[in-house]
């Protein structure tokens, strides 16, 4: 999940600047060397944090007050990496991981670590952000507790497993962590188990079929990825296989199969994506059987979700999100609100019914044509929705004369566009809500839009527990 894995460490290692190097520590540890560690606190993306020797050192699966000793496996000018090697006092927040390969995968970070400590943590990795970009006031922001799953499992509503063959035999599931290693996953704790009996159904066809599975090394091969959404609220599934070519053979044999096990899957799609690409998704997405879309409710509201629309993956908190926002924003009937960001229109819609408009952009088209239909579809007849960049549909209707008083914006993990940030900052609506999936780009942003916005309190959210993952809302109030 971790990409960018050296500059992570490096902007973690930027926080702790200042302490005097004596002596380098390439000079006196080699690689392979054991050291011992006192574990202090957990990373941004849940790596336990020691020092050897006044350097900063990441170790993955340690927690905080453990002391353990861990392999050098990476030696940088002011940071290292190591390999947890021996616990020698365990935590008592350490608890067994449910899932085997959590240690393997991406997205299983914090499995290790009780519930109720994960919830601290992530109130403490906003801290963390803030403490890294400064803010104006940030010392003062009221960080509420973060809010917290009953049961912090089988939430996710989405799997999107690649397929492969291992040991001769087809297999779906995830990469190891900074490779294309697949492992497979007959199971997963975080997954809707619904998502996973079908997936499960789904490898033993291809099996069945030898349809044959993508090759990555060769580019042979036709089935690359599985992905499987369902609308907990209605229990309608949809199955999209992404393929390496517009061929999928045995489709009608797989899809009988699956009709007669799973009534629930009403939507069968194919998705062409040709050759080696690091995106998962192609261009082309074709209807197999059933309709193009799934239907989900959110409280009193119903959705269509096609196969590309962002979704929330966290049914079960999406609710409580869009609340926070909606307490947040505080919306008066005469309103115009702006939804940047808005995926199939599920935050806009929600708050229609309070504003006196509601306009939202996303740059996937499939998005915003389901956002209209579920307008539509809600009997909302207020909101419109256009397909674009928030930087440039912002600024357009503005210079249409159209003025935001209120603007929620949900950005992807990369955070606000400067042209945004801008907009904003001279638009300056006076209800403002920013609801973040990444704190580090939100602590970034805060440092500029702070000119202009006093920040009220920052609430966390649980939306992916078993990860490092943190969602934020935040409220402001304009300054005068
Ligand atoms: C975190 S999702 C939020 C979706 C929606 N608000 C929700 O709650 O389901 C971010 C959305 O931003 C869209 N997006 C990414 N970059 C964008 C941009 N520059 N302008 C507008 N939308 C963008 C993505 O397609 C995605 O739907």
């Amino acid at each position: 999940m971790n990409n960018n894995h050296n500059s992570h460490y490096q902007n973690q290692r930027n926080l702790h600047q200042g302490r005097p190097q004596r002596e380098t520590v390439q000079e006196s540890i080699p690689i392979g060397q054991r050291i011992p560690l006192t574990i202090k606190r957990l990373g941004i993306n849940g790596e336990g944090i020691g020092y050897f020797k006044h350097t900063i050192c990441f170790v993955k699966g340690a927690l905080p007050d453990e002391v353990v000793t861990a392999t050098v496996t990476e030696i940088h000018p002011r940071y290292m990496i190591a390999k947890l090697h021996t616990i020698r006092q365990k935590s008592p927040n350490r608890v067994e991981p449910r899932d085997p390969f959590a240690d393997e995968v991406g997205g299983f970070e914090l499995e290790h670590l009780s519930y109720p400590a994960q919830l601290e943590f992530k109130q403490d990795v906003v801290r963390q952000a803030l403490e890294k970009y400064r803010p104006s006031g940030y010392k003062y922001y009221k960080l509420l507790p973060t809010i917290g799953m009953d049961n912090p499992y089988e939430y996710r509503n989405k799997a999107q497993f690649q397929v492969r063959v291992l040991d001769g035999k087809v297999a779906a599931g995830l990469y190891k962590e900074n490779s294309h290693d697949l492992v497979d996953l007959p199971t997963c704790s975080v997954q809707h188990p619904l998502i996973m009996k079908v997936m499960r159904r789904v490898v033993e066809l291809l099996e069945a079929y030898q349809v044959p599975i993508y090759d990555e090394e060769h580019g042979s091969g036709i089935v690359k990825t599985i992905v499987v959404r369902v609308a907990v609220a209605t229990n309608e599934v949809q199955l999209v296989f992404i393929t390496n070519s517009t061929k999928l053979p045995h489709k009608r044999d797989l899809i009988t199969e699956l009709q007669k096990r799973f009534p629930e899957i009403v939507s069968y799609m194919q998705n062409v994506n040709k050759g080696k690409t690091s995106l998962v998704w192609g261009d082309d997405t074709t209807l197999l059987a059933g309709k193009t879309f799934i239907q989900d409710k959110l409280e009193d509201l119903t959705f269509n979700l096609s196969a590309r629309a962002f979704y929330q993956l966290n049914p079960y908190q999406t609710a409580k999100l869009y609340d926070e926002a909606r307490k947040a924003l505080e919306l008066s009937p005469n309103d115009n609100l702006v939804d940047a960001y808005s995926g199939v229109g599920t935050i806009g819609l929600s708050l229609a019914a309070q504003a006196k408009e509601v306009r939202g952009m996303d740059i996937i088209p499939e998005s915003i044509e389901d956002a209209n239909e579920n307008a539509k579809l809600n009997g909302i007849t207020n909101a419109k929705y256009q397909v674009g960049k928030a930087e440039e549909v912002l600024p357009q209707w503005m210079a249409e004369g159209f003025h935001p008083d209120a603007l929620v914006v949900d950005p992807p993990r990369t955070g606000l566009d400067d042209v945004l940030i801008q907009t904003i900052l001279t638009s300056k609506p006076e209800r403002f809500v920013y609801i973040s999936c990444n704190p580090s780009t939100l602590a970034r942003d805060l440092a500029q839009l702070t000119k202009t916005y006093i920040v009220d309190y920052i609430q966390s959210i649980d939306m992916f527990p078993q990860t490092a993952r943190c969602e934020a809302v935040v409220k402001f109030t304009r300054r005068h």
